[in-house]
């Protein structure tokens, strides 16, 4: 049994809806178990140009899971959760129905074309941190440390709902 570590974001379409759907559907894939949800921030859109007061805020969180199917196998129906939910890849970090990022699976380091973990961008979101750092105070990113000391450093800002 591994425990791995999902972020969830949204900032079109009725997100309380669309993470609720998610979350329900992760539950349901065979072979994995929700151990936590985290509580829900409000955060503004970060793209390429920084952060973009100007287009919809995302909700974001994290999900821990147990499962014991792989990780590129709990990717992939992250994938499918997401096609599900209407996300299509037009700009990059543009703005999305749905978000799934896998962030963490028992502090494996992995560096495929197809899935990267940790994921190389978590250490330094806010977004991702705080719902993380509210189910798991002591958790460390792999290569990067106590995530506490990450969220302390993290510039991006988020308000909890
Ligand atoms: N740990 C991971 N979690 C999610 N996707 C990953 C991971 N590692 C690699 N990928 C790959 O990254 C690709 C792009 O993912 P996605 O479109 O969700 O990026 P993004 O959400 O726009 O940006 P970011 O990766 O910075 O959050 C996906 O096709 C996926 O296969
Ligand atoms: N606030 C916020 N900004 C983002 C987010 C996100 O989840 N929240 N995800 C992105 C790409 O994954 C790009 N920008």
């Amino acid at each position: 049994m591994s425990r791995a570590v999902i972020a969830f974001g949204a900032n079109l379409g009725d997100r309380e809806a669309t993470i609720a759907g998610a979350v329900r559907e992760l539950a349901e894939v065979p072979g994995v178990e929700l151990a936590a949800v985290s509580p829900v921030y409000e955060t503004p859109a970060i793209t390429d140009a920084g952060v973009d007061l100007d287009a919809p805020g995302y909700l974001n969180g994290v999900v821990i899971v147990e499962t014991t199917i792989t990780p590129h196998a709990l990717l992939a129906a992250l994938h499918e959760i997401e096609a599900s939910h209407g996300r299509q890849r037009l700009k990059h970090w543009g703005d999305r129905t749905l978000d799934l990022d896998l962030i963490d699976v028992d502090g494996l380091v992995i560096d495929d074309t197809g899935l990267q973990l940790p994921h190389p961008r978590a250490w330094q979101r806010a977004f991702v941190l705080q719902p993380w750092l509210d189910l798991e105070p002591d958790a460390v990113l792999p290569g990067r440390g106590r995530i506490a000391a990450l969220r302390a450093a993290a510039p991006d800002e988020v308000t909890r709902r």
